[in-house]
């Protein structure tokens, strides 16, 4: 093996392929997803506690930043579910695992995450 190979750790100079992107996104996504899941399943249960309870949680869900942050979580949930169904296309064999194919089932499914999102914003203000 040569001892002196190219090195490249620049990372201001290192362009990612959109099936890189789509990967590390997807990945990302599944990460948000889990650390949402505690904190929706908690804003469930203190709305469903009581009345006040209810209040507190429609109340919590009023503020601009709760709102950033749950249109933040729709839109990761909503590119892992695009993101995943790509994988799960790929892995039965229902589109094939080849480069082209690859890329642009990348560029569909961060196509339809872009819309989604947008709904999640309507949605969510
Ligand atoms: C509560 C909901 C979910 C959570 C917390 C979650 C979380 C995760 C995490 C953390 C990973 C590992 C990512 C990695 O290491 O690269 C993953 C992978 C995966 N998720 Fe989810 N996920 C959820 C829902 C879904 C749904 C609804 C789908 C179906 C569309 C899905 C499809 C997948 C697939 C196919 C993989 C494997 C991807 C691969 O082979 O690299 N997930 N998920």
């Amino acid at each position: 093996m040569k001892k002196q190979r190219p090195v490249n750790l620049d990372l201001q100079t290192i362009r990612f392929p959109v099936t890189a992107i789509a990967s590390i996104l997807h990945r990302v996504s599944g990460v948000i997803t889990f650390v949402a899941v505690g904190i929706l399943l908690w804003l469930l249960g203190t709305s469903l506690s009581s009345p006040e309870g209810f209040a507190h949680a429609a109340a919590i869900m009023n503020s601009f930043f709760v709102k950033f942050i749950f249109w933040g979580i729709l839109t990761a949930l909503a590119y892992h579910v695009c993101g995943g169904i790509r994988h799960l296309l790929m892995d039965f064999g229902v589109i094939e695992e080849s480069l082209a194919v690859g890329k642009l089932s990348a560029y569909i499914a961060i196509g339809i995450t872009v819309l989604l999102s947008i709904l999640a914003a309507v949605f969510v203000a």
